[in-house]
C-alpha cells in the first residue's frame, strides 16, 4: 500500500523560497544608454541588505525602480507577495516604502515637527492633530531626539540630526520597506558612525526590511546581513557581508571590498604556492598559475614566522601602521621581491630597512591569472 504524500509536501523541494522583495531580470535605460542590465536581487522579510558599488554603477537606480519613481523597461518587482512592477503596476505612494535621500530633503520652510508630520493623516480636526502631535512625539523619542527639536527648521540641526529627522518622516507612516541611498555620506567620519549605528538600531527594532545603497564598502559590510555588489549595472556577488569580503567572486570585486594582497601563484590541488609559502585555498575550481589573494590581515608579522621580508617604508594612523614588505625568495620556489602591504598594531616594530619574519593565517582565494 502507498502513502499518498499530501501535494504541499511533494513540491516542497521545487517551491522557491518565499521572499520579501524580488526584482528579476531588471532593466532600464535612459536615452541610449543602459543603466540595469538584468538585476536579480531577492530579500528576506526584516532582513537589511547594502547594495554597494563604485559610482554610476545602477545603484540609485534600482532603488529608484523598487520605491516606484521610475518604471523599468523589462523585468518584474514583487513586494510582499504582489507584483508592483512588470506585469502590474503599483504607484510608490502605495508600496509602503519610505526612502531616506542622501542629503535628507527636509523641507526647510518647516519645523521639525511638520516635516515628521507632514505625511501623517487627519491632521484637519482636534482629534488627528493630537494623535499626530503624539505620533510625532513617538517618532522624535524613536530617533532619539528630544522633544523640543521638534519646534526647530532644519538648518538649526547638525547634519546627524538631520538624517535622523528624515528617517523619522520616512517612519512616519509604518512603511514595510525602507530604503536609504547613501544617507550618511555628508557626514564627518565620527557622526557617520554614531548616525548609522543608531538607524541601524530604530529600523532593527521596528523589524522593517531594509535596502542600504552606498559606495563605501565598510559601511556596506557593517550595516547589512546581506551584501549585493553591483558592477555596471549587475549584481557582481550577493551574500552575507562574511562571504563577500574572504571569498570575493572575481577580482574586481576581491579589490572592491578592501585591501587585498595579490601574488602570483601555482595551485595544485587545494594548495597555493607563492612568496608567502603554501597556502590552502578551499573550493579550488581552477588549477595551475593563478592569481592568489589574502586579506592583509591575515599576515601576522611574529618571530617565529617562515617567511622573510624587508620593511620597505611604513605609514602610521595611529591605531595601526601600514608596513610595506619587500618579500625574499623563498628557497626553492619561484618568485620573491613582490612588495605587499600589511598592518601592524604596533609602529615602533617595524622600520625601513628592518628585515621580519611572517606568518600566514587562513585560506586564500584563487582567480585565473590575468
Ligand atoms: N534620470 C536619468 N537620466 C539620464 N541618465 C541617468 C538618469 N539617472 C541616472 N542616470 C545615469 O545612470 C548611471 C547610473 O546612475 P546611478 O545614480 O544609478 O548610479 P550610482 O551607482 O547610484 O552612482 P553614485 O554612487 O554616483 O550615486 C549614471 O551614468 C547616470 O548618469
Amino acid at each position: 500500500m502507498t502513502t499518498e504524500i499530501p501535494q504541499a509536501h511533494k513540491f516542497y523541494g521545487l517551491m522557491p523560497a518565499v521572499k520579501f522583495l524580488r526584482t528579476s531580470n531588471l532593466v532600464k535605460g535612459f536615452g541610449s544608454k543602459e543603466v540595469l542590465k538584468g538585476v536579480d536581487l531577492a530579500l528576506n522579510e526584516g532582513g537589511t541588505t547594502a547594495i554597494v558599488g563604485p559610482s554610476g554603477s545602477g545603484k540609485t537606480t534600482l532603488l529608484r525602480l523598487i520605491a516606484g519613481f521610475e518604471t523599468p523597461d523589462a523585468g518584474t518587482i514583487e513586494l510582499n507577495n504582489r507584483m508592483v512592477a512588470g506585469d502590474a503596476w503599483v504607484p510608490a505612494h502605495r508600496r509602503e516604502i519610505g526612502y531616506v535621500a542622501q542629503d535628507g530633503a527636509l523641507f526647510p520652510h518647516l519645523t521639525v515637527a511638520q516635516n515628521i508630520g507632514f505625511g501623517l493623516d487627519h491632521a484637519w480636526n482636534p482629534v488627528g492633530r493630537a494623535a499626530n502631535a503624539k505620533r510625532v512625539a513617538e517618532l522624535l523619542d524613536m530617533v532619539s531626539l528630544e522633544s523640543a527639536m521638534g519646534e526647530r527648521r532644519p538648518h538649526e540641526l547638525s547634519g546627524g540630526q538631520q538624517q535622523r529627522v528624515a528617517l523619522a518622516r520616512a517612519l512616519a507612516r509604518k512603511p514595510k520597506l525602507m530604503l536609504l541611498d547613501e544617507p550618511f555620506s555628508a557626514l564627518d567620519a565620527g557622526l557617520r558612525v554614531a548616525t548609522r549605528k543608531a538607524v541601524a538600531d530604530v529600523l532593527h527594532a521596528a523589524e522593517i526590511t531594509t535596502i542600504l545603497v552606498t559606495h563605501d564598502q565598510a559601511e556596506a559590510l557593517s550595516f547589512a546581513d546581506q551584501v549585493a555588489v553591483m558592477r555596471g549595472g549587475t549584481l557582481a556577488q550577493t551574500g552575507t557581508p562574511f562571504s563577500v569580503y574572504t571569498r570575493p567572486a572575481d577580482l574586481d570585486t576581491a579589490e572592491f571590498l578592501g585591501d587585498a594582497v595579490m601574488l602570483d601563484a601555482l595551485l595544485q590541488g587545494s594548495l597555493a604556492t607563492c612568496s608567502l609559502g603554501g597556502i590552502p585555498v578551499r573550493h579550488a575550481t581552477i588549477q595551475g598559475r593563478v592569481r592568489l589573494m589574502l586579506r592583509p590581515e591575515q599576515i601576522r608579522i611574529t618571530a617565529d614566522g617562515p617567511i622573510r621580508g624587508t620593511v620597505v617604508d611604513t605609514v602610521f594612523f595611529g591605531p595601526e601602521t601600514t608596513v610595506r614588505i619587500k618579500l625574499l625568495p623563498v628557497p626553492g620556489l619561484d618568485g620573491g621581491g613582490e612588495i605587499i602591504t600589511i598592518r601592524h598594531w604596533n609602529a615602533s616594530m617595524a622600520r625601513p630597512g628592518m628585515e621580519l619574519n611572517l606568518r600566514v593565517i587562513g585560506e586564500g582565494v584563487a582567480f585565473a591569472a590575468e
